[in-house]
């Protein structure tokens, strides 16, 4: 647990989506996975996230106003050898309301390698991330290598292209 603690940087953001110009509902916030560890979101009353089940349907999220939502980031999913995935989600925005929502984002420190535990690989289940430093991760998903893969509307894991046996 203290290893988890002193491994994790936090970051809490305030995002605002403005309404919609028009009646028909907006791409507010293009299809992606977090890339990083978890993700906690907390909303005003408008909502507009979705989440993609697994046959590509996208899920409305209506989170009751007390309560959280929990977004596993491909970090964890790569850290777990893909035992949970990371969910792609999108903000689709209507209606004349602006929406406000808060981000927790927690993400490895550099310096803190990230590695598949032992007790997660075995012969059903090899080993499918290499080790690696989530800030050096960064700094490859903002290279230009990077930026040429990710082609315009498809989705591509950056880190599961760093990071793949
Ligand atoms: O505003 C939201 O509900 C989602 C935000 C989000 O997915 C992100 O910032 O990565
Ligand atoms: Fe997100």
């Amino acid at each position: 647990m203290d290893e988890l603690i002193d491994s994790t940087n936090y970051q809490l953001r305030v995002m605002k989506y403005e309404k919609p110009k028009t009646k028909d509902s907006t791409h507010a916030l293009a299809a992606h996975c977090d890339t990083n560890t978890m993700t906690l979101l907390y909303q005003n009353e408008v909502n507009g996230l979705q989440i993609q089940s697994k046959d590509g349907e996208w899920i409305n999220m209506k989170p009751s106003p007390n309560s959280f939502i929990v977004l596993i980031g491909e970090s964890l999913s790569v850290w777990l050898n893909g035992r949970l995935p990371s969910p792609s989600h999108r903000v689709m925005m209507k209606g004349n309301e602006d929406r406000y929502s808060l981000g927790l984002f927690t993400r490895p420190r550099g310096g803190y390698v990230i590695k598949v535990p032992n007790e997660l690989v075995d012969d059903n289940n090899p080993i499918l991330f290499k080790p690696h430093d989530h800030e050096e991760f960064l700094k490859f998903y903002y290279s230009e290598i990077a930026q040429a893969a990710v082609k315009p509307g498809g989705y591509i894991s950056r880190l599961k292209a760093y990071c793949s046996v």
